[in-house]
């Protein structure tokens, strides 16, 4: 029977990743809303566009994260789409003024992962990789860390979707030993058999980035019913677990590119469980290991680090609490900011901001220096 009612049109990036991304919150829709058509509409993006600009010139500004969600979200506004699908952690903690996030789904494995080259063993982890190897990553978060665990571990940029990084990798000439990535998407792509090593903090010593493995849905802020079909499709667990990540984010001012890793679990009431629903750990082959608990009777635990740049400085604290809402959950996080900050994060996070600022004073003075 075709429906009456105007299909849903769902909005993504291009990539391989994203549409499939799309895909599963088209399915998750379909089977709380039988009778609804969905269209999924891939759209390319500036920064998808534009592969020659240097990322962190590309990125500067005000609206350095529009870049790649300026065109959806302006055909979001204007009632082109109903919604659209982003991978949380790449969502500003700040959305335009008339959107809003309208869901957060169930959170795939948060962590990341070590993959290896192939003319280095399968088994190679971390501790076992040659002293000087190089690192393939363009993240701040992933570098520093490193940096301070393994000090002699060499890091080079490494930029493109998953399968151009996994091309680089492999390529006869690479220069990288390894490189690292989020679990969720190599999972998603089912690359799971590049995986050398899961990274967390009792594996490799690595936290992920806020927001990490879970797919979140930005919607107009007015538009209620597409809010309450969302209210089907969201997951209590990775939305209060995320919402604490987000909030310690906010409160630290960091962007993407700041030295923040976070690891969060649900414990207590029966087992432990990750920030995600129903209840889940990962087993060493990072496979789900899935129990029922009653999400108000456990503590959200929260570890988080922020590091220097150059991996020299680093402080750590890590705390529980139950969490009975999103409100609670967010107050979790800003009372962890806090600490962090008056524990040494704030000297970490100036210094930092100081040398963006000296550098983009550098870049506008060579370039006036250009013209
Ligand atoms: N940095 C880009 C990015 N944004 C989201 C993912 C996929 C993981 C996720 O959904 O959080 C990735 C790739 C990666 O970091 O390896």
């Amino acid at each position: 029977m075709a429906s009456s009612q105007p299909p849903i049109n769902i909005g993504t990036r291009r990539s391989t990743l994203a549409q499939i991304q799309a895909r599963s919150v088209q399915a998750a829709l379909k089977s709380a809303y039988p009778d609804r058509t969905y269209n999924i509409c891939p759209v390319l993006s500036q920064g998808d566009r534009d592969k020659v600009t240097p990322l962190q010139q590309l990125s500067q500004g005000e609206n350095a994260k529009s870049l790649w969600t300026g065109e959806l979200e302006a055909m979001l506004e204007s009632g082109e789409l109903d919604l659209i699908v982003h991978c949380l952690k790449d969502m500003p903690t700040q959305l335009p003024e008339n959107l809003t996030l309208g869901s957060i789904l169930e959170r795939e494995d948060p962590r990341d992962v070590l993959i290896i080259s192939p003319r280095l063993p399968k088994e190679t982890t971390l501790s076992t990789l040659p002293p000087d190897a190089t690192i393939g990553t363009s993240s701040i978060r992933r570098a520093a860390q490193l940096r301070r665990l393994y000090p002699s571990l060499k890091f080079a940029d490494l930029r493109g979707n998953l399968g151009t990084r996994l091309a680089k990798l492999d390529a006869e000439d690479s220069p990288f030993a390894a490189i690292i990535l989020a679990a969720a998407g190599i999972k998603r792509l089912g690359w799971h058999d590049r995986i050398s090593q899961y990274l967390s903090s009792d594996s490799g010593g690595m936290l992920y980035a806020v927001g990490q493995g879970a797919l979140a849905i930005e919607i107009r802020k007015d538009d209620e019913k597409v809010k309450e079909m969302l209210s089907k499709v969201r997951c209590e667990r990775t939305t209060r677990a995320c919402s604490a990540e987000r909030a310690l984010l906010r409160a630290l001012e960091g962007g993407c590119s700041v030295p923040i890793g976070v690891e969060t679990s649900w414990r207590g009431g029966r087992g432990v469980a990750t920030g995600a629903e129903p209840a889940r750990d990962y087993g060493k082959d990072g496979k789900a290991i899935e129990e029922e608990v009653d999400l108000n009777e456990q503590e959200l635990f929260l570890k988080t680090v922020v590091v220097s740049v150059d991996g020299k400085e680093a402080v750590e604290y890590e705390t529980a609490r139950k969490v009975k809402s999103v409100e609670e959950a967010e107050t979790l996080g800003r009372d962890v900011a806090k600490i962090l900050l008056e524990k040494g994060a704030a000297a970490i996070l100036d210094k930092i901001s100081k040398e963006k600022q000296w550098d983009a004073k550098k870049k506008l003075e060579e370039a006036s220096l250009a013209t």
